[in-house]
């Protein structure tokens, strides 16, 4: 008797176009790739153009047009702008769909960042499922589902915020969002609008772990069917290690950094890194260089090559290096790192908590406020020192957080909890633990 042929079963992952939300989302396909899945990732015609593309052998990439390539001319509004790419992703992803289901392989599932609710629609009007994939913590995630039900209003009304499975939030605590808002509100919207259509999703991923936000991903799943998936970077690595930046718009120059950070000694390195696309003001630069200097720690700082120019004039100190960008996982992993001033997205907090690396929380925009507020009085891993979105932190209050982390009275405290942390991290993600066994769930439902 002839053995009955297995088909794999076929996910297409569309994830949003930037880093950000790229690498988790990498990070997750190529982990469902190592189970035996199938696993188409599809990116924007745009991005493939600039992209540097590596390591990706196990997942087919692919590329759809979202119109943003063209050379016309720019819509006139954000709003208009995002109905564009909407039109025509959504437009060629049907295509594309409908393509692959003359193929062997038609795909059964599509996994979509959750910014893009659109997606869902698409999938199922073709007869695939859809399912969610969220880059930005549970709690972030609640918060932007209380303002879509109008539970929470914005501009906030109220000076402190109480909702569901959350601490006690002040505003400032909550995702800023003024400096984006035009007068149709439509950042606001689509961020809100993760929450559209979630009841049609047939599974809801988040790039978190049940043990860091233990209540509000309860929550959640009295509500959804709610899978933590994460850190997904971490899924990656025990399969390939530090080889999660296979799709960076960014050049890594491994100059000699390695080597720098080899000849230093353990705990002395402070690593600076604002993510891939915050840009701080020249004068906030200027008083971050020189709080630098002024903590008298080895210091390492990604400043990309857009941000190059804001740095002091001839700025130079031998205690510094100063990267475009870098491997930073293989940074955090480094025992010479001693803390991590950062602007909080959800991937370089979930890196740093995984790594045990205490931060200094210098959060910019959105979500990153409320990340902060996390890593100070929740989890009590670092010190926030700003959400300002207006207000410059000087040089002597960088220095003075600098002095608190590294050696000051918290440091024992704050590394202490770190490490607990990176303990639980790993845990969540070896086998038996609860993304692990989230994964294997629904792996084997998908091969049902
Ligand atoms: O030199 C560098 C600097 C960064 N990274 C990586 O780039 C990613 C940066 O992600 P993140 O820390 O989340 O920052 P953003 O790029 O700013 O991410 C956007 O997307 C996140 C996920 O939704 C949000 O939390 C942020 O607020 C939003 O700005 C991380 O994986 C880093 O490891 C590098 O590999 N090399």
């Amino acid at each position: 008797m002839a053995a009955a042929t297995i088909t794999k079963p076929h996910v297409l992952f569309v994830p949003r176009s930037a880093q950000g939300h790229i690498n988790p989302a990498l990070a997750f396909a190529k982990r469902l790739a190592s189970e035996g899945i199938n696993v188409t990732f599809i990116i924007t015609t745009k991005l493939s153009k600039s992209a540097k593309i590596s390591d990706c052998s196990s997942i087919t990439i692919d590329y759809i047009s979202d119109g943003s390539e063209e050379e016309v001319k720019e819509p006139k509004t954000i709003e208009a702008y995002y109905k564009r790419i909407k039109a025509v992703f959504s437009a060629n992803l049907a295509e594309f769909i409908q393509r692959q289901k003359s193929t062997g392989s038609p795909a059964k599932l599509v996994i979509y960042d959750s910014t893009m609710p659109w997606v869902l629609d698409v999938a199922q009007e073709w007869g695939l499922l859809g399912a969610p994939f969220f880059t930005q913590s549970g709690a972030v995630s609640s918060i932007f589902y209380h303002l879509k039900q109008g539970s929470l209003k914005f501009p906030y009304e109220d000076s402190t915020v109480s909702l569901p499975a959350l601490p006690t939030l002040q505003i400032n605590d909550l995702p800023s969002l003024s400096k984006f808002m035009d007068s149709n509100q439509t950042i606001l919207k689509l961020l809100a609008d993760q929450f559209l259509n979630l009841d049609r999703a047939v599974w809801v991923f988040i790039n978190t772990f049940d043990m860091l936000e233990k209540e509000v991903v309860e929550w959640m799943a009295s509500r959804w069917p709610i899978k933590t998936v994460g850190p997904t970077f971490l899924l990656q690595q025990k399969y390939d290690k530090f080889s999660n930046q296979t799709i960076s718009l960014f050049e890594l120059k491994l100059d000699s950094y390695k080597e720098w950070l080899d000849s230093k000694e353990a705990g002395s390195v402070i690593y600076v890194s604002f993510g891939s696309t915050a840009s701080l003001g020249k004068e906030q630069m200027e008083e971050l260089a020189f709080g630098l200097i002024k903590s008298n720690c080895y210091f390492f700082w990604v400043v990309r090559s857009s941000e190059m120019d804001k740095l002091p004039h001839n700025f130079n100190s031998e205690k510094g290096l100063i990267v475009e960008w870098c491997n930073q996982p293989e940074v955090l992993a480094h025992r010479a790192l001693a803390c991590f001033i950062s602007h909080c997205g959800w991937n370089s907090t979930l890196e740093a908590l995984s790594y045990g690396v205490p931060l200094i929380a210098m959060a910019q925009w959105v979500d990153q406020n409320t990340n902060a507020k996390f890593i100070q009085d929740v989890w009590r891993v670092g010190v926030a020192i700003g959400v300002g979105e207006n207000g410059i932190i000087g040089r002597e209050e960088i220095a003075m957080c600098i002095a608190q982390v590294v050696g000051g009275e918290r440091s024992i405290e704050l590394k202490r909890n770190a490490c607990k942390f990176k303990k639980l991290a790993n845990e969540a993600v070896e086998y038996g633990g609860t993304s692990a066994n989230n994964i294997q769930d629904f792996v084997s439902k998908l091969m049902s």
